[in-house]
């Protein structure tokens, strides 16, 4: 996905995750005392969730880095928020072999939104998160998907020779728990295997309601994949193909007509992990979020 402001101006389910999640977790999140907290976040996109949600919670003098694996993101979100102090915006592949020595164990916080589920090497991901975390310790807050009725959409239109030219490695934009039976479980092994201690891990069964065949339209083709390397006169007839689908999976409610909805049934993870025993005793004996701590492992 490489349409940054397509993705700007339709990603609606996704906002609406995003403040949720950080709502719940802004005060679980272990700012330092001295105000001077630096936080990274993963696949920042074109940056209005980083922006709006996730600066405002960051202490006067913090610091902000916005990552993301694709330079036209990159670009469109330094240019749309240049002059924003204390925040600057770089190209980083979370699943990369090497973290760059300049972001290597600088953060205290890493934060990441609707990105997980585009990386294939979950566990290479996770062990880059947990290394750009300071030694000493630090937090980081996950959400992706588990699963999306978009996947098997994907694979259907997929058996379609109009599209099976573009789509021949549709497997490799199936989020990687997708087909996992416990997600939970799977994502909780991945966090201990790279070394983080403490952790809560949650599966959210989200249902969000697209609002019209327009706005479903403008969703999809803000983060599908496929319509990139096909000529743009075919997009449109992409989408319908989509949107019949859709309706056959049931995933339609009311006629075509204002009334006409589609529910798109996922499953989130939000993953919440500290680095550090020293860190979370300390956090534990201190913290009023008595319910979340009951579900940490
Ligand atoms: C759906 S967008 C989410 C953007 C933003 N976090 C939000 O919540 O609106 C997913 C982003 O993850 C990025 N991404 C995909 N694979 C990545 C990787 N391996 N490393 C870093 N970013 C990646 C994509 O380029 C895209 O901008
Ligand atoms: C009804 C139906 C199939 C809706 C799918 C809607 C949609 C655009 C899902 C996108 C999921 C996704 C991969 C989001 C992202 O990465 O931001």
């Amino acid at each position: 996905m490489n349409q940054a402001s397509l993705y700007q101006h339709a990603n609606q389910v996704q906002r609406h995750d995003a403040k949720l999640i950080l709502d719940e977790f802004a005060s679980t999140l272990q700012w330092r005392s001295d105000g001077e907290d630096a936080l990274l976040d993963v696949g920042t996109g074109s940056g209005n969730v980083l922006m709006d949600f996730v600066k405002p919670l960051l202490p006067i003098r913090g610091q902000l880095v916005g990552t993301d694996i694709s330079s036209q993101m990159v670009g469109y979100a330094s240019k749309h928020y240049q002059g924003e102090e204390r925040t600057r915006f770089q190209v980083l592949d979370i699943g990369c072999e090497r973290l760059p020595e300049e972001l290597s164990g600088r953060f205290d916080h890493v934060t990441s939104f609707y990105c997980l589920h585009w990386v294939q090497n979950l566990k290479g991901a996770l062990g880059n998160i947990y290394n750009l975390l300071k030694p000493e310790g630090g937090d980081c807050l996950l959400a992706f998907l588990a699963s999306n009725p978009v996947y098997e959409v994907y694979k259907i239109l997929k058996l379609n020779e109009k599209w099976s030219a573009y789509m021949q490695d549709v497997e490799q934009f199936i989020s990687p728990l997708h087909y996992s039976v416990n997600p939970g479980e799977e994502f909780s092994k991945l966090l201990n295997d790279v070394g983080f201690i403490q952790h809560n891990v949650e599966i959210r069964n989200e249902v969000f309601v697209y609002e019209g065949v327009r706005t479903l339209k403008d969703n999809v083709k803000a983060i599908c994949p496929f319509l990139e390397r096909m000529p743009s006169t075919l997009h449109e007839e992409f989408l319908d193909d989509f949107v019949d689908i859709v309706i056959s999976m049931n995933l339609q409610q009311g006629e075509k007509n204002e009334d006409q909805k589609f529910l798109s049934p996922y499953k989130l993870v939000v993953a919440y992990a500290r680095k550090t025993p020293e860190f979370v005793n300390k956090v534990f004996l201190e913290s009023p979020h008595q319910n979340m701590l009951r579900g940490i492992n």
